[in-house]
Parts: structure tokens; C-alpha cells; sequence
């Protein structure tokens, strides 16, 4: 591996240690004599501190909050994916103590809710409904909450939901849409959580992994205010022309007005406390910090790109052009248009021309772009998107060195075993010298088949399973 490629893998290793979840619930919660303190809002305990939680990340954020309450924590239960403490166990400030107080239970295999998922479900309604007035339930959220807290309405089964999000999901609806669905058909997303809690005090803090944070969608906001209108769900079901597959027990809820219980018409939940503990703006921090040390001129771009991966990598193509050829007016032409139609948050054009051009430049961005997969082959999207932006960096004729990569900050890019890939202003060359052409790859969506035979897997962005999840980072650096 070169120095450039280094200096990427370090950016992108800053970025993900950012948001480990035990740091940041070491930075968010403390205890002060008989205070439980987030942020700057002080709890009084008057009893105890229960736990309950479910997503990818929530092991951490777990055990830390274990270790900083002490005594003051009763007990507590949390959902987390099928085999994680395997997964994790080279990871011991992740794992859990011999004594701990918190039962972990194990489901939703590859992000599908199972029995497990809901029996685990079932113990966190369970304990909820028994903690006496007076205690304080925190609750824990992160990325892959949606699938580890599966509690159907009556008398749908967990096999018709489930189908009917997969079928969802495979036909391209957002995790909004997926995520309005979810919570029309459930007894715990959508804030109906909270409802159950109204005799405590509740404290959710929440990891997000859905862009721009709205923390009514992040595992389908179990303790947020809902306020989807009663047939949104139906209308996103009626959008991917799935109202055929939807049986009869399930289509009578999704045309009910209200569910009976727990419709929450935007009210607000004043015995709650929803508190984002972490998301992609810190990842992008602690990114631009290890650039920034690195000796880049460093911005961050957006961190809310959300496009298809072959708009995205032109886009950058696009990008790297305007910046090497120095095209003032063109480059805040494309900033401009790119603000109001796809990212608000786009940085203003001038911070990158105000840069020195013959010093190296570091740019980052962050989100989840999409990708609809056609071929037989495998991959993911940041692999892809690698690969996809270093085609786009052949096509100009570029003298400086050119670098991008892509990757998940979980650690693992789709059904792979790796985080993403690394593109480069000469891979494409390279690649077509020793007889590889990167396009037959792309139109198999074979990303990880490319990567895998081009220079060994050198390419490749390794670092396992992460314990932590704020979706996508992608670093460009310019090297004169
Ligand atoms: N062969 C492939 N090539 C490129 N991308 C693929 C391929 N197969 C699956 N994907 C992508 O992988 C993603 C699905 O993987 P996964 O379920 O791990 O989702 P994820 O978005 O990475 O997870 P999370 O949101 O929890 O981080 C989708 O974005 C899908 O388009
Ligand atoms: O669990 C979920 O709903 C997704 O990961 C978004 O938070």
C-alpha cells in the first residue's frame, strides 16, 4: 500500500473512531450523586435506572452505560444482531462483564426480524410494562433497531411483515418509506415505546444511521412522536405496486384511520427525552482531523448525499475536473444547482477554490447513496462506487494523483467482508495492462469480484465488523 492510500485508510479509521459508541456514551451520560446527567439535563434517581435497547450498535453503548451507572442500574435488556459477542470478541471494550446486569439476546439474522428478534422484542415490552413509577428507562437506538424490535399488531404474523418489507426494500423504497410502513404495522415503533413508558421518565439516546438525522425514522422512532398521515403507509405500498401481495389481515390495519391504541397525531411526549448521541457529522470531524494532521486542506462536502452510485461518481468525476482545470464560474455552477436540487448542506464552492492548488487537498462526504443491483455478481456500494469513480478519473487526463475511497463505517459493505474499496487515477490503466476491464465488473455489479483479482485485493478497505454504524464515508485526496 502506498503513502496516499494510507493517508485515505487513516482518514477513514479517524472517522469511524468518532463515533465509537463507548465513547460517546462516556461523552454524553454521567452520574452525579443522585443525578443521572445527558448533555447538560439533570435526572433526579429517585429509584433506578433501567436499560433496554436494539440495533447494530448497541452492544457498546451497552456495556459502556453499564460501567457509568453503577448501582443506579437495575437491570436491563437489549436486542443485538445474531452473533455479534462472536464477532466481537477481539473487541473486549465491547463485550459484556461476567456479572453484567443487561441480557443481551441474540437475532435478526442478515437485518431480518426472526423469533428471536420478537421473543426479544416481547422481554423489552415485558419489562417496561412491570418497572414501577418513578425509575427511569433509557432507552438505546441504533441502525438495525427496525429489524431487532419486530412486535406485529394483532393479528398480523412476523412472516407477512416480513415479506412484505422485503418485497418493499427490494424494489427500491427508502428507509423512510420502509420505516413509514413499519411503524403503521407495529406495536412498539412509531413512539408507541414511549406510550407504554408514560409512568417513567425516559431517556433515548440514539446513534443515527439515517441522513440528516430525523429521528422519527431512525429504527422507526420507538419513542418519537409520529406524525404520518393514517394512509401514508398504504400509498407507499400502492407506489411499488405491492397492494396484490398484502393480505387481508394486514390491508384492514393499513387502512385503519387510527390503530385503536396508540396513534400519536404529533403530540408531544413530555416524559421524553430523545437525544442524538452520534452521527455522520462526527465521523466527518474526526475525519477532517486525521487530514488536517496529514498535512490536507481539508473540507467536508455534505453529509447528506443520499444519489444512485453511477450519478455519484460522476458527480465527483465532474468534481475532481473542475478543481484540477481551476474552473471557477463551472465549479460554483454545480455547487449551486447540486444545493437546491440534492444536498442543502453542500459547502459553498469558494471554500475549495480558496485552496492552494499545489499543496494537497482532502475533500469528505457522507451518506448512503443507492444502488439497484442487476447482475449475478458480488458487492456492495462503496466497493462500486470505487470502482465507478476511478472509470470516471480515466476518462480525464490527469497529472496529479488522484484518490477516492468509499466505505461503510460498520465495516462491512454489503454481503461482503469488507468495508468498501479504493479507486485511484491509474487503477483503470493498470487494471486493462494485466487483461482485468473494470467495466465487465461494474455490469455484473461485480465490484468485490474486480477488487479481489486487481493487485491482490490490495485495493480493498478491511477492518471487520466495527460496532459502530453512521452509514457511508468518501475521502477524495488531491496530491499535486
Ligand atoms: N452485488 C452487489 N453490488 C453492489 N452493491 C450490492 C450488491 N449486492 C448488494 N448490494 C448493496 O448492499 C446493500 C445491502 O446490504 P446491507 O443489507 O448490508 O445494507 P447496508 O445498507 O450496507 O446496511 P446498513 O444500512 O445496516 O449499513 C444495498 O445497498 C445493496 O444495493
Ligand atoms: O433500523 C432501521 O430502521 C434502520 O437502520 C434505520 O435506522
Amino acid at each position: 500500500m502506498n503513502t496516499n492510500s494510507q493517508h485515505l485508510s487513516q482518514i477513514f479509521m479517524q472517522g469511524v473512531a468518532a463515533v465509537r459508541p463507548e465513547i460517546l456514551l462516556a461523552n454524553t451520560v454521567r452520574i452525579e450523586n443522585d443525578n443521572l446527567i445527558v448533555n447538560n439535563n439533570t435526572f433526579h434517581i429517585k429509584k433506578h435506572c433501567y436499560v433496554v435497547g436494539f440495533g447494530k450498535a448497541v452492544l457498546g453503548m451497552a456495556v459502556q452505560l453499564e460501567k457509568i451507572l453503577g448501582s443506579a442500574l437495575s437491570c436491563g435488556i437489549a436486542t443485538v444482531p445474531q452473533d455479534i459477542l462472536r464477532t466481537f470478541a477481539t473487541l473486549p471494550e465491547l463485550l459484556p462483564p461476567p456479572n453484567t446486569r443487561i441480557t443481551f439476546i441474540e437475532g435478526a439474522k442478515d437485518n431480518l426480524p426472526d423469533l428471536n428478534a420478537l421473543n426479544g422484542a416481547v422481554k423489552i415490552r415485558d419489562l417496561i410494562t412491570n418497572v414501577d413509577e418513578g425509575n427511569i428507562l433509557i432507552v438505546l437506538i441504533s441502525g438495525g433497531g427496525s429489524a431487532l424490535l419486530p412486535i406485529p399488531k394483532q393479528p398480523i404474523t412476523l412472516e407477512e411483515k416480513t415479506a412484505l418489507i422485503k418485497s418493499l426494500s427490494k424494489a427500491g423504497a427508502t428507509i423512510v418509506e420502509l420505516n413509514t410502513v413499519r411503524k403503521k404495522l407495529s406495536e412498539l415503533k412509531g413512539g408507541r415505546l414511549a406510550l407504554l413508558a408514560k409512568h417513567l421518565t425516559v431517556i433515548t439516546l440514539i446513534l443515527s444511521d439515517v441522513i440528516d438525522d430525523p429521528l422519527d425514522y431512525i429504527a422507526s422512532g420507538p419513542t418519537v412522536p409520529n406524525s404520518d398521515e393514517p394512509d401514508a403507509a398504504l400509498n407507499i405500498i400502492s407506489k411499488y405496486q405491492l397492494l396484490d401481495i398484502v393480505p387481508d389481515t394486514l390491508h384492514k390495519i393499513l387502512i385503519s384511520d387510527t390503530d385503536g391504541s396508540a396513534n400519536t397525531n404529533g403530540s408531544q411526549f413530555d416524559w421524553v427525552y430523545n437525544v442524538v448521541i452520534g452521527n455522520n457529522k462526527m465521523a466527518c470531524e474526526g475525519a477532517v482531523e486525521q487530514a488536517k494532521k496529514l498535512g490536507y486542506q481539508t473540507v467536508v462536502l455534505t453529509r447528506l448525499i443520499s444519489a444512485d452510485v453511477g450519478y455519484l461518481s460522476e458527480w465527483y468525476g465532474r468534481l475532481v475536473r473542475l478543481i484540477i482545470t481551476c474552473s471557477q464560474l463551472e465549479l460554483q455552477e454545480l455547487f449551486q444547482q447540486t444545493r437546491s436540487n440534492l444536498w442543502y448542506d453542500l459547502v459553498n464552492a469558494d471554500e475549495i477554490l480558496n485552496f492552494d492548488m499545489e499543496k494537497p487537498i482532502c475533500l469528505i462526504g457522507a451518506g448512503e447513496p443507492t444502488l439497484v443491483v442487476r447482475g449475478k455478481g458480488r458487492g456492495g456500494r462503496n466497493q462500486e462506487l470505487a470502482l465507478r469513480v476511478s472509470l470516471e478519473l480515466d476518462k480525464m487526463n490527469i497529472t496529479k494523483k488522484v484518490m477516492f475511497l468509499s466505505a461503510g463505517t460498520d465495516g462491512i459493505d454489503g454481503p461482503t467482508d469488507v468495508a468498501g474499496a479504493i479507486g485511484d487515477w491509474r487503477l483503470v490503466s493498470d487494471a486493462r495492462s494485466v487483461g482485468i476491464e473494470p467495466i465487465e465488473f461494474i455490469s455484473n455489479n461485480d465490484s468485490y469480484g474486480f477488487y479481489t483479482i486487481f493487485k491482490d485485493g490490495e485495493y480493498f478497505v478491511k477492518t471487520g465488523h466495527t460496532g459502530t454504524n453512521v452509514m457511508d464515508l468518501h475521502i477524495i485526496t488531491i496530491v499535486p
